[in-house]
């Protein structure tokens, strides 16, 4: 049976800790903080003890992690050690400074896609790996076996192995990782200075694009450093769409308030001016393109959204979404999960909004499209409200 160690039992140490216990493996933990440790082996990610371990992870925070691999590769002089942070060429090049002789060979980075908005070992979840990519990353000495060795720790976990280099994967995750925490912190930030009445509108879609936002500033700093580059380069080219998208508002803001000058009371000119156009949407004069522009960017994002993978890294999965009413009570999610699971269909996706001022909730179940009808009818008929 094979045995690793976990040092770092935060969220992605104990989640990785629960996969690999799921999986048959023996796992030892340790965590400079003797509560995160005794957590996670409260929660059943392993045990705490001194092991000779097969494999080491350091799932430490990046600032931190070359160092400890370091000390791992030392201690464990048959085993291959990876660690788990969200940058890889920093790291790479600390293990290298850092690693004495004849053990560098042993390390081999890797990074899980997959994590959560919260810290620590109580957030931490068996299934966080499934079907996700998980990068593995070896460095030019690393030896085989240390390659074969995480590998089949991915695996273990139900992550999907890719291998790659270091400035691959630090040029793709600042795209399809840093970025995307900039842009939802960024988003969520300009709501600070809105009343609670405006934020209470919220609907999915803020919701959609912030849940990243919650993420801890301690951590992404440090990610965020150690991937400067890469993310500043993707940062320039938002930094370009948005120069467009401002000249574009500009532009049709000036001729709002131009086109405006001289109606009636009612806009009467307004609508004759737009009719002698051809239509009720034909662009005025004022803002030639600008219209164009806009629509270019956001055409850009449908595109870009058209080609992020669904489950297991296949093609979109596009789920039907049945909205379900629920007295907000307790009890009413566990009967709606109970119903569902009588009618025989497995839910993909739940969100669960709050409607301001109601005592009732609104769940959203998301089902593969041919189940969806079927749900539908089968919760009518046993006295649910579907919207
Ligand atoms: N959070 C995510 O979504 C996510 C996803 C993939 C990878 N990662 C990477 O995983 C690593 C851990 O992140 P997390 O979200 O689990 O953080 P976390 O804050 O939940 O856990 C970090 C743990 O590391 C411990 N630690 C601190 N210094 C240490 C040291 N010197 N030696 C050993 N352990 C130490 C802490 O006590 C804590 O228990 C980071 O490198 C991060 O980049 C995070
Ligand atoms: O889904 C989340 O909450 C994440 O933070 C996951 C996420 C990601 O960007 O996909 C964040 C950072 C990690 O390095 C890997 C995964």
């Amino acid at each position: 049976m094979t045995r690793a160690r976990i040092v770092g039992t935060g969220l992605i140490g104990t989640s990785i800790g629960l996969a690999l216990r799921a999986a048959g493996w023996q796992v030892s933990l340790q965590d400079p903080s003797p509560t995160a440790a005794a957590l996670a082996r409260d929660l059943g990610a392993g045990t705490i003890d001194d092991e000779t371990p097969d494999v080491v992870v350091v799932a430490a925070p990046p600032d931190v992690a070359a160092r400890v691999v370091a000390e791992q590769l030392e201690r464990w002089p048959g085993a291959a050690v990876t660690d788990v942070a969200s940058v890889k060429g920093a790291i790479a090049s600390g293990v290298a400074a850092l690693a004495g002789p004849g053990s560098v060979e042993r390390y081999v980075g890797s990074h899980p896609m997959a994590g959560r908005e919260r810290s620590g070992a109580v957030a931490g979840r068996p299934d966080l790996f499934e079907g996700r990519a998980w990068v593995v990353v070896p460095t030019p000495r690393s030896a085989p076996e240390a390659v074969d060795a995480v590998r089949a720790l991915a695996a273990a976990a139900r992550g999907e192995v890719v291998v790659m280099t270091a400035d691959e994967h630090d040029a793709a995750v600042a795209a399809v990782s840093h970025v995307p925490q900039v842009m939802a912190t960024l988003t969520a930030a300009r709501l600070r200075d809105r009343d609670e009445h405006a934020v209470g509108l919220a609907g999915q879609g803020l919701r959609d694009v912030t849940r990243i936002a919650a993420s801890d500033p301690q951590l992404w700093t440090q990610i965020l450093a150690g991937n400067a580059a890469g993310v500043r380069e993707v940062l320039l080219d938002v930094q370009e769409d948005l120069a467009a998208a401002l000249d574009a508002l500009a532009a049709l803001a000036d001729e709002a308030s131009t086109s405006g000058a001289d109606d009636g009371p009612h806009g009467e000119r307004r609508g004759e001016h737009a009719n002698a156009l051809g239509g009720r949407y034909a662009p005025a004069p004022g803002a030639p393109g600008a219209r164009a522009v806009l629509a270019r960017l956001l055409d850009d994002g449908n595109r870009g959204r058209a080609l992020v993978p669904g489950k297991h890294g296949g093609a979109p999965t596009a789920y039907d979404v049945v909205t379900v009413v629920i007295p907000d009570e307790p009890g009413s999610l566990g009967r709606l999960f109970a119903e569902v699971g009588d009618a025989g269909i497995n839910i993909e996706d739940l969100h669960l909004e709050h409607a301001v001022g109601h005592p009732v909730a609104l769940a959203e179940v998301s089902v593969l499209p041919a189940a969806s009808d079927r749900l539908r009818d089968h919760l009518r008929s046993t006295g649910w409200r579907i919207h």
